[in-house]
């Protein structure tokens, strides 16, 4: 009981991570981005679902900014130190694996930094592999390192594991929550996956024409079992909200 007051009081005196008020974003003149207002608290893991073009790459571009091509209106406050994973790992084929994590990080212990992200996403020993030469997983987890060496506060993904088999896909769900645990930065996952944001996410955000129609809190502990009778309860509304009657 002590423990659950704490745990709240902390949650309350988080400082504000992402602050939106009234954004909006469109292309020539189309309106995508409906005027969102939010916040997401500093360490934070909020999911965001929502039917395909409903705005959801659109909303993490403009927290990531990069769409200076959109029309653009309302207020963005978001941490200078940001990281994108996105759903294909974007490894530059000519560079070895450390070289890619180590890739942007200026400090004077990149190296040291590169080979602790790699051994954290357990691919030590793989430094000098090509990334040709890497599954579709191992690239991934080249990915998340060389996001996380970053050192982000906000770490943005869009459907990261999208392109992933299931089994790898539930180990990329493990690894990624340790990872979060560890090095606490604020995350915002796109995901199309209801499941995926209800294993991982604080709070599940769902996107519909351009504007969050559902925000609802995961209050449960980790690991997260699709047993429990208050997950199935928020597992259905979230599919309610998208569409989905199951
Ligand atoms: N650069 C752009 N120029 C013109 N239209 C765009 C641009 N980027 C996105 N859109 C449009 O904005 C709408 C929302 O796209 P967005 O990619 O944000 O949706 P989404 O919810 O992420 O979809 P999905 O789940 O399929 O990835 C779509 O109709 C898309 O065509």
């Amino acid at each position: 009981m002590t423990l659950l007051r704490l745990e709240t009081t902390e949650s309350i005196a988080r400082p504000v991570a992402v602050a939106l008020d009234g954004l909006a974003r469109g292309f020539g003149r189309r309106p995508i981005l409906d005027g969102i207002t939010l916040s997401i608290r500093a360490g934070e893991f909020v999911a965001l679902i929502g039917r395909s073009g409903s705005g959801k790459s659109t909303l993490l571009r403009a927290l990531a900014r990069l769409d200076d091509d959109a029309e653009r209106s309302g207020s963005l406050d978001v941490p200078a130190k940001s990281s994108v994973l996105f759903q294909d790992a974007r490894l530059l084929p000519w560079a070895r694996v450390l070289d890619n994590v180590m890739l942007g990080l200026q400090a004077s212990d990149a190296r040291t930094r590169a080979l602790k992200l790699l051994a954290d996403v357990g691919l030590a020993g793989r430094e000098a592999a090509w990334p040709e030469t890497l599954s579709g997983g191992e690239k991934q987890r080249v990915a998340l390192a060389r996001s996380l060496a970053q050192a982000p506060e906000l770490l943005l993904a869009d459907e990261p594991f999208g392109a992933l088999d299931a089994l790898t896909r539930l180990r990329m769900h493990a690894l990624l929550f340790q990872l979060i645990g560890k090095y606490k930065p604020t995350v915002l996952l796109v995901t199309h996956d209801v499941d995926e944001a209800l294993t991982l996410a604080d709070r599940v955000l769902v996107m519909e024409d351009g504007r969050i129609v559902l925000d609802r809190t995961v209050d449960l502990p980790h690991p997260r079992r699709a047993s429990d009778g208050r997950h199935e309860n928020l597992r259905r509304s979230l599919l309610a909200a998208l569409g989905v009657y199951a």
